[in-house]
């Protein structure tokens, strides 16, 4: 048996009742035929930056949707998203002083692991919705559905999304001399966009020191933001799998960056058995309940070779545990000889469901568990390798707190998520100011 199927025989966590399972295979054989959404080459030099990330030279920004959706696969959603990471990276990498790599949760996160597989409303049972790659939002049971259909779907919504980013960042858009045409439809109304505006005042006239010294303006034109999801639904990643002509390597071309959630990173499961067998770089989250042996073992799996940028850790303890529990891993990594990334998600372990039933985070939580990140690191003289957020270009209101002070009564007014509650525009770029404060702070 090819050894990038040999996941089949393991215990697949949080995969999909698929109802007509020959339709499944049906589709994930249409699949393999498609053309990569990325190129083997783009993951080797992603994983040369996270290579230089574990190292200490530079910085991860990863964000987007918790759950994208097949309606945002539009110019104006994905220009808005990327817009706001591009503003966040411009002031990573200005108040920060540091080389940012940007990595969209974008062009791919479309399936969602879930924490209860029924969803109940008003006593009314349903599947629990799974991403738009699996089934659909709406609470009806022909919605809930699983259907194989909606993977090709997928690719094709991700296909779209990468090459408006491909546009985006390559055609002119992303150029540093735009970086307050980014800001124009913000600036007026809010103190982020107004903090923004000074410093994008300060990049100007730095751009045109470095232009009077003769630098060359080119070098500003593009920005390389590279894509990840989640790599949830094996049936999909293995169909996108494919041998590079270079290397005779597998990669996954679904994704430049693939990760393995909280939920499906057992040592014997299925994920990490395919995880370990295709050569992008890789991230596994890990949670509150993570022991240092977790995450050795995790390792000698993942990456037996210590491959420079091979393995990112994402941590998303939550703010009151991250100093209590990220010394030992780090600690015992780091002693263990192993070169791995660590970026700090601080969403998923601080949600919390308001009164009024919303899912929800507190900004100040979000703060928090970073600042806590940033303090455990720099005490044990390790590098802060990056952040990892859910954000949207858009002004919702899905967490509590923040500039706009945004309280549990108004979360009704713009609650748009398919799945977890993201900072808005407002409230990412105000992150963005404080990230870059304690990167600078304890270097
Ligand atoms: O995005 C992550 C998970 O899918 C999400 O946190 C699970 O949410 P649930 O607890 O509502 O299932
Ligand atoms: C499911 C997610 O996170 P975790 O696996 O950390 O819960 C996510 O990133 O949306
Ligand atoms: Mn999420």
């Amino acid at each position: 048996m090819d050894l990038l199927d040999s996941w089949r025989d393991l215990p697949a966590a949080q995969q999909p009742d698929w109802p007509d399972p020959a339709r499944l295979r049906d589709v994930a054989g249409q699949l393999s035929k498609l053309p990569p959404l990325v190129f083997a080459g783009e993951c080797d030099q992603l994983k040369a930056h996270l290579a230089a990330v574990a190292r200490g030279e530079a910085f991860v920004l990863q964000g987007g949707d918790c759950a994208e959706t097949f309606s945002g696969a539009t110019a104006d959603d994905v220009r808005n998203k990327l817009k706001t990471l591009l503003q966040m990276a411009v002031v990573l990498t200005y108040a920060g002083s540091v080389p940012v790599v940007k990595i969209g949760r974008m062009a791919g996160q479309f399936a969602k692991p879930r924490s209860k597989p029924l969803e109940v409303r008003d006593g009314v049972e349903l599947p629990a919705y799974r991403g738009d790659m699996v089934n659909g939002f709406d609470f009806t049971p022909e919605a809930r559905v699983p259907d194989p259909e909606r993977l090709l779907r997928a690719y094709h919504a991700a296909a779209v999304t990468l090459n408006l980013t491909r546009a985006f960042t390559q055609g002119g858009y992303a150029d540093l001399r735009q970086v307050h045409a980014w800001n124009h439809d913000f600036v007026a109304e809010s103190p982020a966009g107004q903090r923004y505006e000074r410093l994008a005042g300060e990049i100007d006239r730095a751009l045109a020191f470095m232009h009077a010294c003769g630098a060359d303006p080119e070098e500003f034109h593009r920005v390389e933001v590279y894509s990840s999801h989640e790599a949830l639904l094996l049936d999909y990643e293995r169909a996108l799998t494919r041998i590079d002509s270079r290397s005779g390597l597998p990669y996954d071309v679904s994704a430049h960056f693939l990760w393995i959630g909280e939920r499906t990173r057992q040592l014997d499961g299925a994920h990490v058995d395919f995880m370990r067998r295709i050569r992008n770089p890789i991230g596994v989250k890990l949670g509150p309940t993570t022991t240092a042996e977790d995450a050795l073992a995790l390792i000698d799996r993942l990456d037996p070779d210590r491959e420079p940028g091979r393995l990112t850790f994402v941590t998303r303890m939550g703010a009151g545990r991250i100093r209590d529990n990220l010394p030992t891993l780090v600690e015992k990594v780091t002693a263990s000889g192993a070169q791995v990334a660590w970026i700090c998600d601080p969403m998923h372990g601080n949600t919390f469901e308001a009164e009024s039933g919303y899912k929800t985070r507190r900004f100040d939580d979000v703060v928090d568990e970073v600042a806590g990140f940033f303090e455990v690191h720099r005490a044990l003289g390790t590098h802060p390798g990056g952040v990892h957020i859910e954000f949207t270009g858009d002004d919702v209101t899905e967490c509590v707190g923040g500039g706009h002070d945004i309280v549990e009564d108004d979360l009704h007014q713009r609650y748009e998520t398919a799945c977890d509650p993201r900072l808005n525009r407002g409230q990412a770029l105000d992150l963005a100011f404080m990230v870059a404060e304690m990167y600078r702070i304890g270097k």
